[in-house]
């Protein structure tokens, strides 16, 4: 689904003077998994690596960043702090940041609303998963991609082919772990969704528009009425085409909501925490491996 005519709350340039920062900078906000010097395990910067499908960098930030401190729970990783650049060496980018964040919540609880409508439930169905939510801010560059990143990746997990040409995957076929993702690119066209009919389509970057996928859990909680959307990026090759840059907003429920199947609908599960769900699906990205200890299930 596509939301035009949405203009967005802080323009998206100011967000993206993160990627102009010097890496050295870039670095103290390193995961821990990057970087086994710092605490921050969940949250924060991850970097480009060369010989992996995907090449790309960037920052995940928590709530945190729009509500305070009042939001870190200690003794859990997805719920650290976000690692932040110096107010004096970006001035001015973290109110940004913080007011994109709280106009993506406000969005996201009015498309709770409109998907429980229209699924016949009560309005409020999904909201109040939502208090204490641990959506996730993540701004992404995929720069143009140099030969020697494709060094050591496996050409069949890297290349396929779109309307007969081979194209290179930036993002794999993935779907997102939350409940809704609000998207905005910038400019530079490569999402693609699948369809029903099994192909996979491009969605153009729009000026002033969302694009709004449907996640895992979203699938989950409606016993699969609702279907997570199937998404990849595709690149230009080696070498070839512009930098591409995304926002993405991860719309999540709190760690200790608890999911339940919902009488109105068909489709039984064992209830679960969302939390459990989310850190099951982080540890099977290849930037989370051998973190796993690193949190107890409930
Ligand atoms: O960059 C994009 O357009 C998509 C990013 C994405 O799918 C993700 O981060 O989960
Ligand atoms: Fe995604």
């Amino acid at each position: 689904m596509i939301l035009d005519h949405l203009p967005p709350p802080v323009p998206v340039e100011r967000l993206l003077r993160l990627f102009d920062l010097p890496p050295e900078v870039t670095h103290r906000l390193w995961r821990q998994k990057f970087a086994p010097g710092n605490s921050n395990v969940y949250r924060g910067w991850f970097p480009l690596q060369d010989g992996r499908p995907t090449y790309k960098e960037g920052l995940d930030s928590g709530p945190d960043i729009a509500h305070g401190a009042t939001r870190v729970r200690h003794g859990d990783p997805l719920t650290e702090a976000t690692p932040l650049p110096p107010e004096a060496i970006l001035p001015g980018w973290q109110a940004d940041m913080a007011c994109y964040y709280r106009a993506m919540e406000v969005l996201g609880l009015n498309l709770l609303r409109s998907i429980a409508r229209a699924l016949g439930l009560p309005e409020e169905t999904f909201t109040p998963a939502f208090d204490q939510g641990i959506s996730t801010l993540r701004l992404l560059h995929y720069p143009v991609r140099p030969a020697h990143s494709f060094i050591g990746v496996e050409a069949d997990k890297i290349w396929t082919t779109h309307q007969g040409r081979a194209v290179d995957l930036v993002a794999a076929p993935h779907v997102d772990s939350g409940f809704i993702t609000l998207l905005r690119q910038h400019g530079v066209s490569g999402l693609q969704a699948l369809g029903r009919d099994g192909a996979w389509h491009d969605v153009p970057p729009r000026p002033d528009s969302l694009v709004v996928n449907f996640g895992k859990l979203l699938e989950r909680w409606t016993g699969g009425r609702i279907k997570a959307t199937k998404h990849r990026v595709i690149g230009a090759g080696s070498g070839e085409g512009r930098a591409r840059h995304s926002i993405a907003f991860f719309f999540e429920p709190a760690v200790d909501a608890l999911i339940a199947p919902i009488n109105q609908l068909e489709g039984e599960f064992d209830p679960f925490l969302y939390g459990d769900l989310v850190w099951d699906a982080m540890m099977k990205f290849v930037e989370f491996e051998g973190l796993d200890h690193l949190r107890q299930r409930t």
